[in-house]
């Protein structure tokens, strides 16, 4: 890289993101006119111990105004800081970010205008050394050049409840996970059938196919179990064999019910669970459905529940953390010496730097933990999650249902790369 490739100037805006809220959109233009943009998106059901971003919510602080304060921190705090510098040296960029922000949580600054900035500093980079942006994440995450790329298994959320739906379902992610697909684009295939499948099956139920926020259909159901049950029931009528063809992911978000010790099913009989009720649930779904993995099984602060959880069936099923471990490589460390989970999600902005969140891949790379790379349910067009599945190789992610464009954009980034790597990219498979 030559000293035209370094930073001429930062620019944010607010933009909107796929619920309609404001977020941040950050471009980075080089000295040799190379212009690159990073839209930064948004939780709903969000881990207590994320990254804080600054959010229109946040009506004390700034008059309501909190994207727009993101905004000016980038055009009038950070962006004279960077000007000069080489995108190259991400980690030094992303340190003086933290540095310039000064607190754990990424709270003055907020971690969306850090993000933002972050992210976009890493596409010119990838852009200025003329390679694609998965293969410089590739780079940056120190990862041997000749070593194949793995495009990564999708995880689509077809069935919506919790905190991205009005309906009367519980737990908020109902997802294929098609682990018997020969390749990516075959996996996709397998996935747009059974949702179109789904789709008829509801409608001759009477039961409404409208979509929650990441696109899975959010019908009202007599209970949790059923909409395992549908499902199942939608992949053998798409021709697909349950389990060995397409099997399924859960994320119950269990942060979003657990009340005072215990889990409480609002949205559907109002029935308390004890943590131990919770695992003897998920042992006889375990029994009854082909699930493989689950994510957030347990509340966020129920550690005695993780650690109970990870005992009883993580041999048997892949156990990710979400809301616990917060993409945050020192959270996450302490999880993994206490033993819980086997597999982690990984949020960008739920850190709020492009090189934290390599370091957490890393770290569960070398821990034995699977890593799920994920979208937020407040979307944009931006498809950085799916260029940084492949450059870490991390072998799953999980970007929404098959019907919102915010979420079928990254499926079909992967299927560009798919195309463009060949064979020099195999396709990967779950931990578990
Ligand atoms: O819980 C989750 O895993 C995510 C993404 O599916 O939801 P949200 O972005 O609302 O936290
Ligand atoms: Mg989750």
């Amino acid at each position: 890289m030559n000293s035209r490739s370094v930073i001429r100037g930062v620019v944010a805006q607010e933009i909107l993101d796929s619920r309609g809220n404001p977020t941040v959109a950050v471009t980075v233009t080089l000295v040799n006119g190379i212009v690159a943009t990073a839209c930064v998106p948004s939780g709903a059901s969000r881990g207590i111990r994320e990254a804080l971003e600054l959010r229109d919510g946040d009506a004390k602080r700034y008059g309501g105004k909190g994207v727009l304060k993101a905004v000016a921190n980038v055009n009038k705090i950070i962006a004279p800081k960077l000007r000069g510098k080489s995108p190259a040296e991400q980690r030094e960029i992303d340190t003086l970010l933290c540095a310039l922000d000064g607190t754990e949580t990424k709270a003055k600054l907020g971690a969306n205008a850090i993000l933002g900035v972050s992210m976009a500093v890493c596409r010119a980079a990838a852009q200025a050394s003329g390679i694609p942006l998965y293969a410089h994440l590739r780079r940056l995450h120190g990862a041997k050049a000749r070593a194949p790329f793995v495009l990564p298994v999708p995880m689509m959320n077809v069935l919506n409840g919790g905190a991205h739906s009005t309906n009367n379902v519980d737990f908020q992610e109902f997802m294929l996970f098609p682990i018997g697909a020969p390749t990516l684009s075959e996996a996709l295939r397998y996935g747009a059938e059974t949702f179109h499948t789904l789709k008829k099956l509801l409608q001759k139920r009477g039961l409404v196919t409208a979509v929650g926020d990441e696109g899975g259909f959010a019908p009202n159901l007599k209970s949790n179990d059923e909409a395992v049950a549908i499902i199942v029931e939608a992949i053998r009528g798409a021709g697909y064999t349950p389990g060995k063809d397409i099997a399924i992911a859960l994320d119950p978000a269990a942060s979003e019910f657990f009340d005072e010790g215990s889990y409480v099913f609002k949205k559907t009989d109002g029935s308390r669970k004890t943590p131990a009720d919770m695992i003897a649930l998920y042992r006889q779904w375990v029994r009854k459905y082909p699930i493989v993995s689950l994510e957030d099984g347990m509340g966020e602060e129920d550690r005695d529940g993780w650690r109970a959880i990870t005992k009883a069936l993580g041999k048997k099923l892949q156990l990710v953390g979400d809301d616990n471990f917060v993409t945050n490589p020192k959270i996450f460390a302490e999880g993994i010496r206490d033993g819980i989970a086997n597999a982690i999600l990984i949020k960008l902005n739920q850190i709020g730097t492009v090189s934290e969140t390599l370091a957490t891949i890393a770290l569960a790379q070398k821990n034995g933990y699977g890593a799920v790379i994920s979208h937020r349910s407040g979307e944009t067009e931006d498809t950085f999650i799916a260029d940084l599945a492949v450059g870490t190789c991390a072998g799953q992610i999980k970007t929404g249902s098959l019907c919102r464009s915010e979420r079928v954009a990254k499926y079909n980034r992967i299927l560009a790369i798919e195309r463009e790597l060949g064979t020099k990219a195999r396709f990967g498979q779950p931990a578990a």
